[in-house]
């Protein structure tokens, strides 16, 4: 596994920050994410984790603060400008079309970033019929990366909840990023699938991608991630290997909450916060 911090970022915030209102939801967050590994940004509920991924993708604009991407300033671009130049995200609840069959899934993936506007498309103009062959060779790819080519012709609801998963990530991969950022892919998932997306991830990564992920399964963090970034309150608590952060007293408190009890970092309680 390699160390983090030893390759050079491709993404680096510095002094990040949104406010809604009098809300912080990310203040001044300063940290990179090493090229080629995978990082996993953690925090109790409302820390602003998902804010974070919809600075970086382009959703919001942030109120403060710079983003850099592969040495460039993304700071001020759109979503689908930051799509282009090589971000792609999944999202926390499936977005996949059910009755579209895995490849169309993957195509329109594909297409945010190809160039074929409506006009283009209503005429069948010369250009979108290079794109949609360009769509569907992009998709093929993605769907090959992520074990579903076998698939394509199938609806995409027919397959298992991990099947569709891996749609929504085939979707993500057919833009062809060089940074995946993943919300919550384990949501929802038994432990057995929980593994199978894990060597997934891991395959990703050893063919050149670099991965961010938002998760509150700790199993999957702790086996998975090179580096951890620790949230709270919107804000950088801690950034290190898991063994440094699961010792750290701020990351203990943060998630215990000055509750001698409570369990590891990330569980539920009964009340539903974490504990
Ligand atoms: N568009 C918005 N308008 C107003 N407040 C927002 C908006 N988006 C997020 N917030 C607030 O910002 C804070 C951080 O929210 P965020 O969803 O980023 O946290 P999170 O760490 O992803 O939480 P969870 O683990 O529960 O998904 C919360 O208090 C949330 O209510």
């Amino acid at each position: 596994m390699p160390e983090p911090g030893r390759s050079a970022p491709i993404l680096e915030v510095q002094d990040l920050g949104i406010h809604f209102g009098g809300l912080h939801a990310v203040r001044d967050v300063t940290a990179s994410l090493p090229a080629g590994q995978i990082t996993a940004i953690i925090g109790p509920n409302g820390a602003g984790k998902s804010t974070f991924f919809n600075l970086i993708s382009g959703f919001y604009q942030p109120t403060s603060g710079r983003i850099r991407f592969e040495g460039q300033d993304i700071t001020r671009l759109k979503t689908h400008q930051v799509v282009a130049r090589g971000i792609a995200r999944t999202f926390q609840t499936t977005t996949i079309y059910k009755e579209l069959s895995v490849l169309d899934n993957a195509m329109i993936g594909h297409r945010v970033r190809t160039r074929a506007g409506l006009f283009d498309a209503l005429l069948r103009t010369g250009r979108e019929r290079h794109d949609e062959a360009g769509s569907r060779l992009g998709a093929m790819r993605a769907l090959e990366r992520v074990g579903l080519a076998p698939q394509a012709g199938r609806p995409a609801g027919a397959l298992t909840q991990e099947g569709q998963k891996r749609v929504g990530i085939a979707m993500a991969l057919a833009s062809d990023p060089a940074l995946l950022l993943l919300d919550e892919p384990a949501a929802g998932m038994n432990p057995e699938e929980t593994v199978n997306l894990m060597s997934l991830i891991r395959e990703l990564v050893t063919g050149g991608l670099t991965v961010a992920l938002v998760e509150h399964k700790m199993s999957l963090v702790m086996g998975l991630a090179d580096q951890i970034l620790v949230l709270h309150h919107g804000q950088k608590i801690a950034q290190g290997t898991p063994t440094e952060v699961s010792r750290d007293p701020a990351v203990i408190e943060a998630y215990l909450g000055g509750h001698a009890h409570g369990g590891q970092m990330g569980q539920r309680t009964e009340g539903g916060a974490h504990a």
